[in-house]
């Protein structure tokens, strides 16, 4: 369980997040939608410990993250899916992956057939160098290399950036694939298709906040929420 209590960070000259509150359960995946610049990549990096909060609390499964350099929150069992994917163009699949499985040897389930038989489209490309590859297989890369640290949270920044839909599809199809076998997510999300496809419940940011909390499903019933926060109809 992530436990994020008024957690407070941003840059030298803005503070961006004002006091975030954030519950993850084990197992659930949660949407986490806003409008551009509300801070929801700066929560992501908090989280991560890429940027320093100045105030408030991050615990997973009672561990203090607050504040952790980003290797020993990864240790503790977070992985990031950034945003752009960031693989290293020169290097292959397979180089890629034996590196992310040799940090998360032997830590949990997954190993390179495991996140293969998830996302085998990586398993036809294994030659491939990264920068070879469509941004649909480059997302599927970063996913697996995630996987393969064994995280207990994994945090996915806009994943469906610059896909065409089909593509977006088969990411969210990997998401679910994730969620069955147990990895609880964080999903930033523009594509509310996606979200609403992959999230059991839905947070909404503004300005450095977490402002709205429900399930997927009373979310999408009621489009007066959506369009009051995100402006969309
Ligand atoms: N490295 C940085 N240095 C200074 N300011 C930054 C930096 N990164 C983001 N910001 C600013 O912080 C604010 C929040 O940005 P953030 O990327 O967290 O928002 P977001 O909700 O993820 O937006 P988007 O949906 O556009 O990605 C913005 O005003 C942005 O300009």
């Amino acid at each position: 369980m992530l436990e994020v209590r008024g957690l407070r960070s941003g840059y030298k000259r803005s503070t961006v997040l004002q006091g975030v509150d954030l519950d993850v359960p084990d197992g659930r995946v949660v949407g986490l939608l806003g409008r551009n610049g509300v801070g929801k990549t700066t929560l992501i990096h908090t989280l991560m410990g890429l940027v320093t909060p100045s105030a408030g609390s991050v615990h997973l499964d009672g561990a203090d993250l607050t504040g952790r350099r980003p290797d020993v929150v990864a240790r503790a069992g977070v992985a990031l899916v950034p945003q752009g994917r960031r693989v290293w163009a020169p290097l292959t699949v397979t180089e890629h992956l034996a590196l992310a499985a040799r940090r998360g040897r032997g830590r949990g389930p997954w190993d390179v057939p495991r996140v293969i038989a998830l996302l085998p489209r990586l398993g036809e490309r294994l030659r491939h160098t990264a920068g070879q590859l469509s941004g649909g297989e480059q997302q599927m890369l970063a996913i697996a290399r995630a996987l393969l640290t064994n995280p207990r949270l994994v945090l996915m920044d806009e994943p469906s950036d610059g896909l065409a839909p089909a593509v977006v599809d088969l990411i969210g199809e990997a998401v679910a694939g994730m969620k069955a076998e147990g990895v609880t997510l964080v999903v930033v999300e523009q594509d509310l298709h996606l979200a609403f496809a992959v999230a059991d419940e839905i947070a909404v940011m503004d300005k450095g906040r977490v402002v709205h909390r429900s399930p997927t499903l009373e979310f999408r019933s009621d489009s007066s929420v959506a369009a009051a926060l995100l402006g969309v109809a």
